[in-house]
């Protein structure tokens, strides 16, 4: 029988240590998973709320850190942590996943040293799950640091010769049908080492952060005065517009971008509006059409473009509040232009009275992934099907908006051949006044742009989104 003087006398009750960069990344992960908040929109409101409160650019920066690389590796770490665990995933608490994940983040991926990653982690597992659930968490993250990512992925992956997407998919963290579907865009015909190896520089190029590319709006301001501006930046690498910036760079402190003269546009959707502009045209050039504009980017480049040649151009919005963004983006456009809060399938024009038309149609985001990396988790196979009702009414509307012998642009953020090719081809056999334009000569410089007529840009080739472009024109 113990005697009570030889009892160990109770551990005083130590408050966990509030760590400001931790706390502000699990609640952006709380919110992407509990309200479909949007990473790159919550993080940045946390963040001005932390600043507040005293939290410094380190700390938010690691916050950063934190969320978007937990987010884009969600699937390896998901297969790692079932690894560590006794019961099926789905059953651990959503809370503790999005510490655990964290903490896998750090560890694996990150430089912080393992014993701080561990011990930083379960101090947030106790301010934000309690003392109980901390246990758990310091018990799974000294399972994970046992090992690095590479033996780790060793581990949990299927075989690539058993079933390479599944072996893909737990490798670069995307959902299998999303690695199935680049592929197939891609092209399965190659052979199947330089398939694979295409497909895996593109799914890498997925979970890379991207760089900050500024357009400097034609007649509104230069690239070069904007190099000057930013000695850190790099010139763009197909488009005469754009500037790239440094890692982290922010250019919201910019005159020229509050003046609305410089955008943030990737290199992508510039060339989608730059081929557009570039695309020969007999007879009048007068009218331009943007049928999708909201938020605005490519409507503000269109616009600046249009202005050069002494077109106008109408940029056309369903959303009300989108519209307002669109207005925004065109203030202070040299030339002139309308913004209406319009329906693209019912059209607020006469047929035939554009010269050239946009749709760059609402899609999945599939070619997006490297700017929201909660996507691929969100998105759904059916999401893809749902689109192409819409994506056809609209491609059919603007063709008819469009004179004979004008041109319009069919644009995804999308590589996914049923929001591409399947949409354009079928409204190729349904109206035979159309034709293709090459759009591969439109884009000057430009390489690795398939056997054409239409184009698809890559991350990994070309350093832009995924953005698909083809070029119809109406013949008769
Ligand atoms: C991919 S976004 C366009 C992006 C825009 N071109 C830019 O560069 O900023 C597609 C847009 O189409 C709008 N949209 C959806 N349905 C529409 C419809 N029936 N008519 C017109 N616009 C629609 C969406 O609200 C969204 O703003």
């Amino acid at each position: 029988m113990t005697t009570p003087s030889a009892k160990r006398p109770p551990r005083p009750h130590r408050r966990p240590k509030k760590d400001p960069a931790r706390i502000v990344a699990f609640r952006a992960l709380r919110a992407v998973d509990e309200r479909d908040a949007y990473a790159n929109l919550i993080l940045p409101s946390l963040l001005r709320e932390a600043e507040k409160n005293g939290m410094d650019r380190r700390d938010a920066a690691l916050a950063t850190e934190l969320v978007y690389g937990t987010l884009r590796l969600q699937g390896t770490y998901d297969a790692i942590i079932a690894a560590c665990i006794d019961r099926p995933l789905r059953e651990v608490d959503p809370p503790v996943l999005d510490v655990l994940s964290l903490g896998a983040h750090q560890l694996l991926t990150t430089r912080i040293p393992s014993h701080a990653a561990v011990s930083a982690t379960v101090e947030l597992a106790r301010v934000v799950l309690g003392d109980g659930r901390a246990k758990f968490v310091n018990a799974v993250l000294r399972r994970i640091s046992a090992q690095d990512l590479d033996a780790w992925v060793q581990q949990v992956a299927p075989p690539y010769e058993k079933d390479a997407e599944d072996h893909l998919a737990v490798v670069h963290s995307h959902p299998r049908w999303v690695v199935s579907a680049l592929w197939d865009s891609l092209g399965r015909w190659q052979p199947d080492a330089a398939g694979r190896s295409a497909v895996e520089e593109l799914l890498q190029a997925d979970n890379a952060r991207p760089e900050v590319t500024l357009v400097a709006r034609p007649g509104r301001a230069t690239a070069a005065e904007l190099r000057e501006a930013l000695p850190e930046s790099e010139p763009g690498r197909w488009s005469p517009y754009a500037v790239r910036l440094a890692e982290g760079g922010d250019p919201g402190g910019l005159d020229a971008v509050r003046e609305n003269r410089v955008g943030v546009q990737d290199e992508g959707s510039q060339l989608v509006a730059l081929a557009l502009a570039a695309a020969p045209l007999e007879g009048p050039d007068r009218l331009w059409l943007d049928g999708c504009a909201g938020p605005g980017g490519k409507a503000a480049l269109l616009g600046a473009l249009a202005a050069e040649r002494g077109a106008a151009l109408v940029a056309s919005e369903k959303q009300p509040h989108r519209a307002r963004l669109v207005a925004r983006a065109l203030d202070g456009n040299p030339g002139p232009y309308t913004v209406i809060a319009a329906d693209g399938t019912r059209p607020a024009w006469r047929p035939g009275s554009f010269d050239r038309t946009l749709v760059d149609v609402p899609c999945s985001g599939l070619g997006a992934l490297r700017r929201r990396p909660e996507a691929r988790w969100r998105r759904r196979p059916e999401d893809i099907a749902a689109f192409g009702p819409l994506q056809r009414d609209l491609l059919r509307t603007a063709v008819k908006a469009t004179r004979v012998g004008g041109v319009v642009g069919y644009a995804t953020c999308s590589p996914h051949l049923a929001e591409t090719r399947a949409v354009v081809d079928d409204m190729m056999r349904e109206m035979p006044d159309l034709e293709f334009i090459d759009a591969r000569p439109l884009l000057p410089g430009v390489p690795a742009l398939g056997e054409g007529p239409d184009v698809q840009l890559w991350p990994h080739l070309h350093g832009t989104d995924a953005m698909y472009l083809a070029l119809l024109r109406r013949t008769a």
